[in-house]
């Protein structure tokens, strides 16, 4: 069935005229053109936002790119990316990846047969995306109606026997968010928050947050006592060691509870749109702009808390807007010239290390001061005890009849290094969950991603590795000099010594 949608795919390319090894067309939206797609396209691209903003983070440092396109194969929205430039830039927003531009490729055989497709390798009908393995879902819109397609692209070699479910899961994952939102509109009595509450009621509070070990805790009680102060937040820590839920936390357990959590993913904000989703603008203020006009994401949250995420990630244009609106403590919006106040709680998280960043010339000092007033740490799973705890209640979330882990299926999960951290952990339950018929999970249904992915261990020099070593040890024991030297049983000025010739900070 794959075979023949490819194999007629294939026929209307050469009926075309098109050879192979003829270079594909390179149609692509700029300007305000493209500014003018996007805007037509805010109501599916507002539900599709926070969806790729996770997949951003899931795919972080990987070669998977996702990409949605319209209805006529225009790019509308990207998360991820591919080391490889020129692939990657052929998939930027406002490419065209209809089969008549690009020949046989998984968008433009949705786009046609409006059935889910996975387009290999040669399968590509252009040379020069035979590199590529690409997967792609039909979209549909709250009324069933088809508006594009949803894809993920890697290298071939990169192949995951999961992409199609993958590119199926996003498409259905976007199309119940629209019908959940018509369906508030056709009802929005029912479906209003109770008054004078601005949040969803849904936001995570300490009590969330599972766990008992005493790295956890330790976090959760200076967590608790910043909740009671207004100053800003830092949280430090590995992606999906529960950052956001630790943001989230601190929100609900201060004086502004009741008010609203803004959350802004950074990574995410592309330039040119910093200072419109900052300060927003005035109706007019440039062509393509809504004629309502729209406040930016500091007036949204006056009275709350906005929470900066993967803050390490902002651009230096973003980072001088930001400052200006820390010290001043008032925007104005984009073609006006109102000074609105806002009084807005600053939360902010990053997986990367600012020292570095601020010593590389990629962040800026007086911003880090302005956003480190309290600083916390989450810490990794794999230097936490209490993975079968957090195990057990992530399983407990995810169904109301439990299932439980076997003896030796928790063993495994405390001898794995956890990479992903706790989100890791929630999509390998998953997988243990559905592969399990009985109620007890067992060792073999824990399965690890690494599994599936080709293995390239590197081999190390000698000093590669005793610098390894030594950061491990460092980041097991949170920086402590004295901890980390008994961990390596040597003294620690030889330590010392050691952090000078690799030049490892602490
Ligand atoms: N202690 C916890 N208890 C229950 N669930 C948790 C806990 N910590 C994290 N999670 C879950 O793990 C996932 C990742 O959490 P979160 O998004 O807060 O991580 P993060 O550190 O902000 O990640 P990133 O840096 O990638 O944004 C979420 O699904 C969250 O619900």
């Amino acid at each position: 069935m794959e075979q023949l949608i490819i194999n007629e795919s294939w026929k209307r390319c050469q009926q075309s005229g098109s050879s192979p090894t003829d270079a594909a067309l390179d149609l692509r939206l700029t300007g305000k053109e493209l500014h003018d797609l996007l805007e037509r396209n805010e109501p599916l691209l507002k539900h599709l936002r926070p969806v790729f903003e996770q997949i951003q983070r899931t795919v972080h440092d990987r070669e998977y790119l996702a990409a949605v396109v319209n209805a006529e194969g225009f790019i509308l929205s990207r998360a991820g990316g591919i080391r490889i430039r020129q692939i990657d830039e052929r998939l930027e927003v406002g490419t065209n990846w209809s089969e008549e531009n690009k020949g046989t490729n998984a968008m433009g055989v949705v786009l046609h047969e409006r059935k889910s497709a996975l387009i290999h390798g040669d399968h590509h009908f252009y040379e020069e995306n035979h590199v590529l393995t690409c997967a792609a879902s039909p979209l549909y819109d709250a009324d069933g109606v088809f508006c594009g397609a949803v894809n993920i692209s890697t290298t071939k070699e990169n192949y995951h026997p999961l992409l199609l479910s993958w590119t199926k899961a996003v498409a259905d994952s976007v199309h119940s968010k629209m019908t959940a939102e018509k369906l508030k509109q056709e009802r929005p009595v029912m479906l209003e928050s109770p008054p004078g509450k601005n949040n969803p009621e849904n936001l995570y509070t300490f009590q969330n947050i599972a766990g008992s070990c005493e790295n956890i805790t330790a976090v959760k009680k200076l967590a608790k006592r910043a909740a009671l102060t207004d100053y800003p937040v830092i949280i430090y820590g590995e992606s999906g060691t529960g950052k956001e839920l630790l943001a989230q936390s601190i929100h609900s357990g201060g004086d502004r509870a009741e008010r609203i959590f803004v959350p802004l993913n950074c990574s995410a904000l592309p330039e040119s749109l910093i200072e419109s989703e900052l300060f927003g603008y005035e109706k007019g203020a440039f062509t393509g702009a809504s004629q309502r006009g729209k406040a930016g994401k500091f007036e949204a949250a006056d009275g709350g808390t906005i929470f900066l995420d993967e803050v390490g990630d902002l651009s230096l244009k973003a980072q001088s807007a930001l400052l200006r609106v820390l010290q001043e403590k008032t925007i104005t919006r984009i073609g006006g010239y109102k000074q609105i106040s806002v009084n807005v709680r600053i939360l902010s998280a990053t997986n990367k290390n600012l020292r570095t960043e601020i010593a590389a010339g990629r962040f800026r000092e007086d911003l880090y001061y302005r956003l480190k007033g309290i600083y916390l740490t989450m810490p990794p799973l794999r230097n936490r005890s209490d993975i079968c705890e957090i195990a057990e209640f992530l399983l407990k979330k995810m169904e109301s009849n439990s299932r439980i882990l076997s003896e030796e299926a928790k063993a495994k999960l405390m001898h794995y290094s956890w990479p992903g951290n706790i989100r890791e952990l929630e999509s390998v339950l998953m997988q243990g969950s559905f592969l399990s018929e009985g109620k007890r999970i067992e060792a073999e249904a824990i399965q690890f991603e690494e599994e599936y992915e080709i293995k390239r261990s590197p081999v190390l020099s000698l000093e590669e590795a005793e610098s390894e070593t030594i950061r491990h040890a460092l980041e097991a024991v949170d920086g402590n000099i004295s901890k980390a030297a008994e961990r390596l049983h040597v003294g620690r000025n030889t330590l010392y010594s050691k952090l000078k010739k690799y030049d490892i900070s602490y």
